[in-house]
């Protein structure tokens, strides 16, 4: 089949990729010209594993094709995906300017059948709102299907290849065939389709966005806890996720959820309940205690400190808001930074694939600095800080950790070591939801003469 996507960002480069790896003639059309240049040189924009093999692949084969024009773009393609960005507004609603936008220019383009596939994460009503948009200037038919996308980043091509189910909301008969005939190679692999409206499909994406969102902030208050009354999260975790209905996955205390989808969607479905006059109380909690536990790492690092860290220096491992990704976008380790910085301390870094996406924000301020690996970030550090569980970070040497440290202190927000194994060094190690283990060797206190 020939498609178009609109919309070459993490959600739009990947589902292109892939769609072209089932067989399909794929164009992928951005309006950032630097991106495509890129992009048509055989440069992959973003790190995402496992996309380079097919990204290179199919560019070979001529089955993707990268463009900025998007009228070229359209013109053949069967179906219209757009993978276009719906950051929060000021009121906390989706923004819909660009799907809206490019809807409107796809009303003046369309020249034959059409089906345009609403790929972004939209409030319920939105596919209604794409077709008026396209419908003011259309002189063909179409329609707007709603087909949330569900992949996470770092694993993105494989959720994609073999997703959990395909979600596609249409009323229109026509649309369901071409797209039953798209996700037949999915389902061949055992993975449902659901057909739904296309109201039920877009809310299905938030109710799954916000169940998984207030999943981690349950959990994360059970760690709070379980500091408190002295017992362990990870021997909790394992005991509830033990019963089927609840299930091993997702249940990970750390420092709160981050990156381009939990907190703008659970905070666009809070406002859809607004405006409906609903108060959807969960949600409001929800957001307070990811506040709250963004920063659970300053609070435990000036417990042990003191309020002012004026001459503290830390190392920090990872920067991006989850491990396996470049992606840097309302990642909890940057509140951290500045919450440091405000108290007068200074940070060396140190991230896989992150750092290139931070420098930019940083830039000209020395209190930051940008390592070459994850040992140079130690040098002269009162306290390691543990923000992105990077396989890389799960075993380092301590000795050599240590012996580059000025301090054997560890703050770690996403409880990569086991207690027993620490208890075994001598150092001090805070982290999530465990109690703090202290196994520093005490100073001699010189007896009185
Ligand atoms: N990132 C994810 O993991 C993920 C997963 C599922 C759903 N989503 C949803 O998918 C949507 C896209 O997310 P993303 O992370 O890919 O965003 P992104 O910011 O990475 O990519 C969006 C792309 O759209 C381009 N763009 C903007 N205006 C355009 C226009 N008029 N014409 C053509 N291109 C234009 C931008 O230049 C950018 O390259 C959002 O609604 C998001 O909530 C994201
Ligand atoms: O047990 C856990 C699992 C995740 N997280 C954090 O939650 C955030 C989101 O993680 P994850 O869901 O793995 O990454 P995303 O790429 O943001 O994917 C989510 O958001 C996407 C965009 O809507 C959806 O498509 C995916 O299904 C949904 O999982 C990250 O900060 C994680 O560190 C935890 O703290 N504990």
């Amino acid at each position: 089949m020939k498609l178009a996507v609109i919309g070459t960002g993490y959600v739009g480069l990947v589902s292109g990729t892939c769609f072209a790896e089932t067989g399909n003639q794929v164009t992928c059309v951005d309006i950032d010209e630097s991106k495509i240049n890129r992009l048509k040189s055989g440069k992959l924009t973003i790190y995402e594993p496992g996309l380079q093999v097919l990204f290179e692949r199919n560019i070979k084969q001529e089955r993707l094709l990268f463009t900025t024009n998007l009228e070229e773009a359209i013109k053949d393609a069967e179906i219209i995906f757009l993978a276009l960005p719906t950051p929060p507004g000021e009121d906390g609603s989706a923004d819909l300017s660009y799907v809206l936008g490019v809807a409107e220019q796809l009303g003046k383009m369309i020249t034959d059948y059409k089906v345009i596939v609403d790929k972004s994460t939209v409030p319920v009503g939105t596919a209604e709102r794409v077709h008026a948009a396209i419908a003011a200037n259309a002189k063909t038919e179409f329609d707007v299907v709603s087909n949330p996308e569900f992949l996470r980043e770092g694993v993105a091509v494989d959720d994609f290849m073999k997703p959990d189910r395909v979600v596609v909301g249409t009323s229109s008969d026509r649309a369901k065939k071409v797209m039953e005939k798209l996700y037949n190679p999915y389902v061949r692999q055992g993975n449902p389709v659901i057909f739904m409206d296309e109201r039920s499909a877009e809310m299905t994406k938030y109710a799954a966005n916000s169940y998984l969102a207030t999943r981690i902030s349950f959990m994360n208050e059970i760690a709070n806890i379980c500091e408190l009354v002295g017992a362990n999260v990870d021997f909790v975790r394992k005991g509830m996720g033990s019963d089927n209905r609840i299930g091993q996955r997702f249940l990970f205390a750390g420092v709160g959820y981050g990156g381009s989808c939990f907190p703008k969607d659970v905070q666009a479905l809070e406002r859809t309940a607004n405006e409906n006059k609903y108060e959807f109380n969960i949600l409001s909690s929800v957001m307070k205690v990811n506040e709250r536990q963004k920063v659970v790492m300053v609070d435990k690092i000036k417990s042990f400190y003191g309020e002012d860290l004026t001459g503290k220096h830390f190392a920090m491992w990872g920067l991006a808001f989850k491990p396996n990704t470049d992606d840097i976008r309302e990642a909890p380790a940057l509140y951290i930074i500045n919450e440091l910085l405000a108290a007068g301390a200074t940070v060396a870094t140190f991230d896989p694939e992150a750092m290139e996406n931070v420098l930019e924000q940083y830039e000209g301020d020395d209190r930051v600095s940008f390592e070459e690996n994850q040992y140079n970030a130690l040098k002269n550090a009162d306290a390691l800080i543990i923000v992105t569980e990077w396989s890389v970070f799960r075993t380092p040497d301590f000795e050599k950790t240590f012996s580059i440290m000025k301090d054997r202190v560890i703050f770690d927000g996403r409880n990569v070591f086991d207690l027993e194994q620490m208890e075994e060094l001598k150092t001090y190690y805070n982290s999530i939801g465990r109690q703090a283990v202290d196994t520093r060797e005490k100073k001699q206190v010189p007896q009185e003469a």
